[in-house]
């Protein structure tokens, strides 16, 4: 890569959309301190050679201690910095009970109705209204 194309590479950071009986999982992140106790989709950075599926299955393992599976990807994309770009998954969990092990202080299963009750970050917004979507079709057809 020249050094030019290196200097431009972009980044890509994975949120995941969990989504479990009707429930979106909200993370709240407790660092850096302007990010600190907003709530977002947990997620991370992809790592060198890792796919971006692999990085979300990776990263909730490690914020949270659970085994989880990238479905989909969710329409959009939020730009976080010249060289950062934000891109969510819709996630099913496979096997654990989520817990704030890194990062996070605060895990919460939120439903249609309280879906915006926490203050979400504004980049995840767009995502968070996708799920929103999601979770109306889902209870529409419980009922
Ligand atoms: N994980 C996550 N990060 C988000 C979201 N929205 C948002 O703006 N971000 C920002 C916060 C951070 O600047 C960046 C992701 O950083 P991170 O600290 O979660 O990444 P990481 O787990 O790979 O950790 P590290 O490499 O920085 O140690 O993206 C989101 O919904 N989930």
């Amino acid at each position: 890569m020249t050094e030019s194309a290196a200097v431009h590479a972009q980044r890509v950071v994975v949120a995941a959309a969990l989504i479990e009986s009707g429930h979106l999982l909200a993370a709240r992140r407790s660092a850096p301190a302007d990010l600190a106790g907003f709530w977002e989709l947990p997620g991370g950075k992809i790592e060198p050679g890792e796919s971006p599926t692999q990085a979300v299955t990776r990263e909730l393992r490690e914020e949270l201690g659970v085994e989880a599976h990238a479905l989909h990807r969710i329409p959009g994309e939020h730009r976080l910095t010249k060289n950062m770009v934000l891109r969510a998954w819709r996630v099913c969990l496979r096997q654990g009970d989520p817990q704030p092990l890194q990062d996070h202080d605060r895990l919460r299963w939120l439903s249609f109705h309280d879906l915006y009750e926490v203050p979400w970050l504004p980049q995840d917004l767009s995502f968070v209204e996708w799920v929103s979507g999601e979770l109306r079709r889902e209870e529409a057809c419980t009922q």
